[in-house]
């Protein structure tokens, strides 16, 4: 702490402060982020996971990483200094002036290269929203806010947190499903939206419409002036099931869009990119390694993760038919849309981003989607009463708190969720146990990215959310 000299506090947080600083001996300006440390080893260790995980990522497009340490109760993270501020401060001045496409693909372009970095180790950043991305001086972006993200198969206590930002959400987080890495890409989907727009795409004044809308996907339609490839890229990044949005490496190298996206990359991530297209395909043998590797849960053979596999859309048309994969529900959150079954349907009209017109069709039941008795089966149900619950307990917040980050968690039965809905308790949030952050996963890999790759055991987030209430009683 001595080393620097406090300019000024620039956020004042549940975790703490966030303050702008300048180093004694270089004069350069930093931001500090000031976190109260809690008593439990557990706690501590949770509070050290952002600084942990971004010390590991180097990147251009990512905040970097300067200094850590501990003073006084409170765990200190030094990172470098955005001086353009966070892009929704950036979207929110230029009031209704649009963006020129040019700058908004070469935003998007750096956005795609640093969560690509970040997934291509493994990562999931979890909680992508525009207040979490950077601008600098220069013009230059960068993820930031590691606080929410998850190594996969770090520490299994991970694995009982979820984390979101409730209007950057993916219907499969509505629906109960694991994180994945296309959840990531749907937070991206939202943030391309927002700087073609100048709004959120899934404007609700509750949470039954908003959540609604997430999970058919239903957005207002760009601006018409936009390019044609844009409209095209965010249709396919609300894609409601998982498995036919694109995966960022798609995005930046075999996408429709991919060339006008290279176009504003710094040449090192064009090589980068183009290296990486012609090893694309991911022979099975290294897949079933990589499989094996995440512990059997994700992709590979139907065998090892025991569930259905089928032939999905190929909508980036590589050739993806000839590797089964785990699937998907093709629908929109067929137990969220259950639950709002009675719900007003506000928004089916401007439900732009389906493929399917029935979704529209006044006589639209949820359980009409399910043509097939085996997909029944095999789709993770769940098995609890459905989240009624849930949705009044949202409703009575105001849907503003939408956009604040949730983090619901199972420590040992006690209260699991803290977020806006109840006061956040910190000190006995679960975390990594130990140095779980397992270096081997961070170094580089070489296998198609294009692969779904999603967290460990998920926690039943919903359940142990109803559990609490009925608690409460
Ligand atoms: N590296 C950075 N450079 C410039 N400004 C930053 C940087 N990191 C954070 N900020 C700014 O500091 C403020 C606090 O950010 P921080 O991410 O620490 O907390 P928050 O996002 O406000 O809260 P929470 O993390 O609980 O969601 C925000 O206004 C953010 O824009």
């Amino acid at each position: 702490m001595e080393g620097y000299t406090i300019l000024k506090v620039i956020g004042d947080g549940s975790f703490g402060r966030a303050l702008q600083v300048e180093q004694k001996s270089s004069c350069e300006q930093y931001v500090m982020k000031e976190i109260r440390l809690p008593k439990s080893p557990t706690g501590i260790q949770n509070s050290r996971r952002e600084a942990v995980l971004l010390s590991k990522m180097k990147h251009p497009n990512i905040v970097a990483f300067r200094d850590s340490f501990e003073a006084d109760g409170h765990l200190y993270i030094v990172m470098e200094y955005c001086a353009g501020g966070d892009l929704l401060q950036r979207i929110k001045q230029q009031k209704n002036t649009p963006f020129p496409p040019d700058m908004i693909l070469s935003w998007f372009a750096q956005m795609c290269v640093g969560t690509k970095h970040i997934h291509d180790q493994r990562v999931l950043h979890r909680d992508l929203k525009s207040k979490n991305i950077f601008l600098t001086s220069d013009g230059a972006v960068k993820l930031g806010d590691f606080g929410s993200s998850c190594v996969l198969n770090s520490a299994k206590a991970y694995a009982y947190t979820y984390v979101g930002t409730p209007y950057y959400v993916s219907p499969e987080i509505w629906d109960n499903k694991p994180y994945n890495n296309k959840s990531d890409v749907w937070s991206l989907g939202c943030i391309l939206y927002e700087l073609c727009a100048l709004s959120h795409p899934f404007q609700a004044s509750s949470w039954k419409s908003l959540i609604l809308k997430v999970c058919r996907g239903a957005y207002t339609p760009l601006p018409a002036h936009l390019p044609y490839e844009l409209h095209y890229l965010v249709k396919q990044m609300f894609k409601t099931n998982p498995r036919d949005r694109p995966s960022l490496h798609t995005i930046l190298t075999s996408h429709r869009i991919s060339r006008l996206l290279q176009k504003h990359l710094p040449l090192h991530e064009l090589k980068e990119g183009m290296k990486e297209g012609r090893t694309s395909r991911w022979e099975r043998d290294e897949g079933e390694k990589v499989a094996a590797f995440l512990g059997q849960k994700t992709i590979l053979s139907s065998s090892s993760v025991g569930e259905s596999f089928s032939e999905t859309s190929d909508p980036m048309g590589k050739g993806e038919r000839e590797r089964p994969r785990r699937r998907w529900a093709r629908e929109p959150s067929e137990t969220v849309l259950e639950v709002l079954g009675n719900a007003e349907l506000t928004s089916t009209s401007s439900c732009t981003s389906s493929s399917r017109e029935h979704r529209s069709s006044p006589e639209f039941t949820p359980r009409s989607l399910i043509s097939e008795e085996s997909e029944i089966s095999h789709r993770r149900q769940w098995d609890k009463s459905p989240p009624e619950r849930l949705l009044s307990l949202l409703e009575k917040a105001p849907v503003s708190m939408a956009f604040k980050t949730f983090t619901v968690l199972r420590p040992d039965g006690d209260n699991p969720l803290v977020g806006p809905l109840s006061p956040a308790r910190r000190d006995d949030t679960d975390g990594l146990v130990g140095d779980a952050v397992d270096d081997s996963r961070l170094e580089p890999r070489s296998d198609d990215e294009d692969t779904d790759f999603e967290e460990e055991s998920p926690c039943d987030w919903v359940g142990e959310l109803e559990k609490m209430i009925t608690a409460g009683e």
